[in-house]
């Protein structure tokens, strides 16, 4: 999906959060929005998801040469972010399903190829809710990074993993960020060190 901010701004309340940014995410780019707690990443991927409404400024989305209103980009989006809960009164099959009759998997994947990848074969029956906080970010980036959509946003997306789980992510972003615009908030060099552009936000605090 390609992605232009003319001149985006977020305001809450009196405080300007970011303003001033122009700038465009192209198909296959990945991009680090980085910056420091509280500095607005989480804000300006929001902002850049249609989730929230800009104070000021456009944001056009286009998908293969044609416009996209922004009322259906969550059906080309992928999300993974700390913030965003998962049904966790449901088992690992059952979400998996219920996920996928709203946000298709990539051709050829399946529910239960999907546990494969996720190491999470021994938990197919198990209850969400019983889930590690490690096993639950997991199946978040399994879904995002799997989903069919051209749009990926990844909010800290390796927070509650240990090492093999960092590297289990950086084998499967790289695998299937071919083609999509990817937009990452970090504060951890280990999750963007692939990313080909970065983006830092307080480089757009001009109050
Ligand atoms: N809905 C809201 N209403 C008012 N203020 C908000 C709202 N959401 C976020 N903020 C404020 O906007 C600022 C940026 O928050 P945001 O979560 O985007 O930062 P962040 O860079 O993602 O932080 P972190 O690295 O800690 O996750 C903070 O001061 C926060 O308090």
């Amino acid at each position: 999906m390609l992605i232009t901010a003319t001149g985006l701004g977020k305001r809450f309340q009196r405080d300007w959060i970011f303003r001033g940014l122009t700038r465009t995410f192209r198909p296959g780019s990945a991009t680090a929005v980085l910056g420091p707690n509280g500095a607005g990443k989480s804000t300006l991927l929001n902002t850049i998801s249609g989730q929230l409404l800009p104070t000021e400024g456009a944001l056009a989305y286009e998908l293969a040469g044609r416009a996209v209103a922004v009322e259906d980009v969550p059906q080309h989006l992928a999300y993974a972010a700390p913030y965003l809960e998962l049904l966790e009164e449901l088992t690992l099959l059952e979400l998996l399903r219920f996920h996928t009759r709203f946000k298709a998997l990539r051709p050829g994947m399946t529910p239960d190829r999907l546990i494969d990848l996720m190491y999470l074969e021994n938990a197919r029956q198990q209850l969400v809710r019983e889930f590690s906080s490690g096993m639950k970010q997991r199946l978040k980036l399994g879904l995002a990074l799997y989903a069919a959509a051209p749009l990926l946003l990844l909010d800290e997306p390796t927070t509650n993993l240990d090492a093999t789980g960092v590297a289990w992510y950086q084998e499967h972003v790289q695998a299937t960020r071919a083609g999509r615009t990817l937009l990452l908030s970090s504060n951890v060099p280990a999750e963007y060190s692939f990313c080909d552009e970065e983006l830092l936000v307080t480089d757009f605090q001009k109050r």
